[in-house]
């Protein structure tokens, strides 16, 4: 038969196969594996129906073959094989798509396992090779042919010998160019990567003929090469797997293989759905973070296969951020994909599986907390920061999804807490959730802030991540309940003492005043501190901006300075106080003296930096000499 050409429009959509559809051009191996599947499943399907045909599962397979001295590689597969008119119409017309065709005769249902469709995989052939020959047997003839193209010049058809059904294709590799390099799909390595990432659960073996160093028989030390024929893939994925005949370390295993971390999972969730859309998925809480978790270069995702071969190594949609630490793969039919394979077309059914998965491990976290609460502190540790940046992010959009997940360590119970178990332990007159923030524990345990509250009997929660309060003034309460910072203006702690206190401030004005015009506009004000009980001084905050919100976001690269409204808050009770009283009006250099002093006394505690360092040194000295 005589060559014939490719009608205009096909050789443009040749060139676009070939150059633009896919990312990636390791996927061609992909794209005639699958269709190598499909031809074997097309025997199945038929000898569902046709008593004279049998399926036995052991004769089915394919083969990939490289050559490295021909240049060639070869796909082999024992499936339906294309009868003369078949292949003229599969692969003479690009985007006939004879899986489809076969899908629709046969009725069997959209998204069942054959998974060729768009009818453009084929031609992915020519990213790598110049040549194309394929040479198959139809089940349904005697006779055998030969395609072969060299891309856009058009193919030919020939009769030629071939005793089984099946289809044995082989691409001339292209020779290396400058930029591009063709070598790599001729090792036998590279090649078995590629099977193992793109079709490892392809249902069939895919076999290769592998070299092994054995141990010479009879020797013990001699060594020889051996070429096996080895089965590559998995065949079976272990979300298909029953859940019942699965152990906890068939899915630690999974995990390991998959590469998903190097640690062990803390977690792991078997999902099968069959409802409006199906799907598997196994997803995984990691033990520990990834070294570049909290880091723009992590990439959060999925891996996405649709009928068990890859489309996406990481398909961020599936998952929230505050959740961008699961690991784990899902597997659908019902995905629309894009020719390519590397997109989806429409995220409906994206979007719904998305949905599942959040509640899923939502509910995943909530059981690990409840029945396994040394694991969940493990897993908070790691990735607590991010359900907290969860809270506050997206205008805090998932604030009330994320609140019961939150662990803070607690003053009294001296270990990590709930805020559902703080808020169920408050006292009756209780009327705030009070926290102090600061860089460690130890730190906010000497705090002067929280003598007050600590006195009283009340549970502090100790916030020591710099997400902590940002998060918190998002939440604004729990249970109904406000959080107050033990530095707050207002602790809403019995209205006695807060008489008391203005009655000081009243009694003390005129010194308040002069120690403010000291400080000019470093503080807001000078006052009378109801908190403190041993300590002399301490700094607060009024209004929304805390100290410790002042220190991040000034340490923040992007140049925003903000100002907390400062207050100075003396102890009345302390000796330092009388001090300052016999200062006011007899000796103004000591008033301004002692004011500098306990000023910057008040920055250093609270972790703030010294104006002055020279001065302040300077200043201690003159109250020694
Ligand atoms: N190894 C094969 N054995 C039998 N038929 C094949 C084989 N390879 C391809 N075909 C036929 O050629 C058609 C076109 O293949 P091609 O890979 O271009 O598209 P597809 O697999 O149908 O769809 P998709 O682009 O979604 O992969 C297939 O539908 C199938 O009918």
């Amino acid at each position: 038969m005589g060559k014939r050409k490719f009608k205009a429009e096909s050789q443009k959509l040749l060139d676009m196969v070939i150059n633009s559809i896919y990312s990636q051009r390791e996927v061609f191996l992909r794209e005639l594996i699958s269709n190598a599947s499909d031809a074997i499943d097309k025997i199945y399907y038929k000898a569902l129906t046709d008593d004279s045909l049998s399926f036995d599962v052991d004769n089915y397979y394919i083969k990939i073959t490289p050559n490295k001295e021909e240049r060639t590689l070869t796909i082999v597969d024992t499936g339906i094989g294309m009868t003369q008119e078949e292949l003229e119409n599969n692969l003479g017309v690009i985007a006939k798509s004879g899986s489809h065709t076969f899908k629709s005769e046969n009725e069997i249902k959209d998204g069942h396992d054959i998974i060729g469709q768009f009818g453009v995989g084929f031609y992915a052939a020519f990213m790598v090779a110049d040549k194309v020959e394929v040479v198959t047997k139809s089940i349904d003839s005697d006779v055998a042919f030969k395609w072969e193209s060299k891309g856009s010049d058009g193919y030919s058809v020939t009769e030629v010998d071939k005793q089984d059904t099946g289809t044995t294709i082989t691409l001339y590799i292209k020779e290396n160019q400058e930029e591009e390099t063709y070598d790599e799909f001729l090792e036998t390595f590279t090649l078995q990567q590629i099977i193992k990432k793109y079709s490892d659960f392809i249902r069939y073996p895919i076999k290769m003929d592998v070299t092994e160093s054995k141990l010479k028989e009879g020797s013990e030390d001699e060594y020889e090469d051996v070429i096996e024929e080895q089965t590559i893939n998995t065949m079976v994925p272990i979300w298909k797997k029953n859940k019942s005949e699965l152990s906890d370390d068939d899915y630690t295993n999974f995990y390991q293989e998959k590469r998903y971390g190097f640690d062990k999972p803390l977690k792991h969730v078997h999902i099968n759905v069959d409802g409006s859309i199906r799907y598997n998925a196994i997803l995984f809480v990691p033990e520990s973070a990834p070294f570049n978790y909290y880091t723009r270069d992590y990439e959060k995702g999925l891996e996405l296969y649709s009928n068990g071969v890859l489309i996406m190594d990481k398909c961020a949609d599936l998952l929230p951020d505050y959740f961008s630490f699961v690991k784990g793969m899902v597997d659908s039919e019902d995905l629309s994909l894009n020719i390519s394979r590397e997109m989806l077309q429409h995220d409906r059914q994206l979007k719904l599986i998305a949905k599942n998965i959040k509640k899923k491990v939502k509910q995943q976290l909530v059981s690990l907390l409840r029945d396994e609460r040394e694991s969940y502190e493990k897993f908070f540790d790691a990735f607590g920061q991010q359900i907290k940046f969860g809270v506050y992010s997206d205008y805090g959009q998932n604030k009330d999804e994320l609140k019961d997940l939150l662990l803070f360590y607690s003053s009294t119970e001296k270990k990590l807490v709930t805020l559902e178990e703080y808020v169920s332990r408050m006292p009756e007159d209780q009327k705030y959730i009070y926290y102090a923030t600061g860089d460690s524990r130890d730190r906010i345990e000497k705090l002067p802030q929280t003598e007050l509250v600590a006195d009283k009997g009340y549970e502090i929660l100790y916030f020591t991540d710099e997400i902590d309060e940002f998060a918190i003034k998002m939440l604004m309460n729990y249970d109904e309940k406000e959080f107050r910072s033990v530095s707050s203006g207002d602790l809403g702690i019995e209205e006695d003492e807060k008489e008391e206190n203005e009655q000081e401030n009243n009694d003390n004005a005129e010194l308040f005043a002069a120690m403010k015009e000291v400080l000019s506009d470093k503080v807001k004000d000078v006052r009378a501190s109801k908190r403190l009980k041993s300590h002399p001084v301490v700094l607060t905050a009024d209004g929304e901006i805390s100290l410790e919100m002042e220190k991040i976001i000034n340490a923040m690269p992007d140049d925003q300075q903000i100002q907390a409204d400062k207050v100075l808050e003396i102890n009345v009770n302390h000796d330092i106080f009388q001090s300052l009283k016999s200062a006011q009006g007899n000796d103004d250099e000591k008033l301004k003296l002692y004011t500098n002093l306990l000023y910057n006394q008040a920055l250093l505690i609270e972790g703030l930096p010294i104006n002055d360092p020279v001065e302040f040194t300077n200043d201690i000295c003159k109250v020694m000499v």
